[in-house]
């Protein structure tokens, strides 16, 4: 039988941090070697002989840990979100000189979110209008959610694939925000409501007809079949992979 994965998590005490913490220690052939939050020194994760690291940590620290963890030859699975083209890139070049190593960033771990979005791609072509709307628990950091932006860019390339124009909107906004954020040209809408963990619905729409794509996360276990998935994966990954969808045979 193979050795473990050596797993260590950063976020440790955060809600998903704390959720991977069980998830890894109750899965076969992976074993949790360092559990980290905020004030710890890094240096914990090569200390313990990790092979991969898990970060649920805040937007302004996630960019530091990854280029920290392929400096030490650790493979990095990153749910944290905040990532844009240029960080993405700058990791992308690290990465080129530390061969072997890789780097999964994914948005959104939970499999019917993943496939929401393949499923959003794939309609996008077909409907003239299309918005994203966003719904998160009110203690969330940041907006729109990292897998609006990532649900909206993949619309956004389907419908610049297809010839498609931009969606109509006769509407000035008497009032800044009303029509939401602008990704790609798809309006992004996002809803903090106390009671919610993580929902997402891709609204499509033709002349008489609309197509509602939703997914919901009612718990935060959603997410473990994705970053087990992506911890024992990334290994056999030197790079980095952006989205769980290759991972899952969706393409990009
Ligand atoms: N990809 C996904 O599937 C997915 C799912 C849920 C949440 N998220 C994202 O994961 C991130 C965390 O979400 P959460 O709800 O667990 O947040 P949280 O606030 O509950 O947890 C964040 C944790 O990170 C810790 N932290 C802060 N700075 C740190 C540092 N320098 N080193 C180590 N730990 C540090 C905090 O102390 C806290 O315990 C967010 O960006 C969120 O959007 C992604
Ligand atoms: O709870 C959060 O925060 C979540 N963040 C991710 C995002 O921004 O897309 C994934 C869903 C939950």
């Amino acid at each position: 039988m193979s050795e473990p994965i050596r797993v260590a998590v950063l976020g440790a005490s955060g809600r998903m941090g704390a959720t991977t913490v069980r998830a890894v220690q109750e899965a076969e052939g992976v074993e949790l070697v360092a559990a980290l939050d905020a004030g710890d020194d890094l240096r914990a994760v090569t200390d313990a002989g990790a092979h991969v690291a898990v970060d649920f940590t805040v937007p302004s620290v996630t960019e530091e840990h990854v280029h920290r963890l392929v400096d030490a030859g650790v493979h990095a699975v990153v749910g944290t979100t905040g990532w844009d083209d240029v960080s993405l890139g700058r990791v992308r070049d690290h990465l080129t000189r530390a061969p072997g190593v890789g780097v999964v960033v994914a948005p959104n771990f939970a499999l019917g979110a993943v496939l929401s979005m393949a499923f959003a791609r794939q309609a996008a072509r077909w409907f003239e209008s299309v918005e994203v709307v966003e719904l998160h628990h009110p203690d969330k950091v940041d907006a729109p959610s990292g897998t609006a932006r990532h649900t909206a860019q993949g619309i956004a390339r389907a419908r610049a694939a297809a010839g498609l124009g931009p969606v109509p909107d006769a509407t000035t906004q008497s009032l800044d925000g009303a029509r939401g954020a602008d990704v790609d040209g798809v309006r992004v809408h996002a809803v903090r409501l106390r009671g919610l963990v993580a929902h997402e619905e891709i609204l499509l729409g033709n002349p008489g007809e609309m197509l509602t794509i939703r997914h919901d996360s009612f718990d935060r276990v959603s997410f473990m079949p994705g970053v087990l998935l992506a911890v024992r994966r990334v290994a056999d990954r030197p790079g980095l992979t952006v989205g769980l969808e290759d991972l899952l045979d969706l393409g990009a």
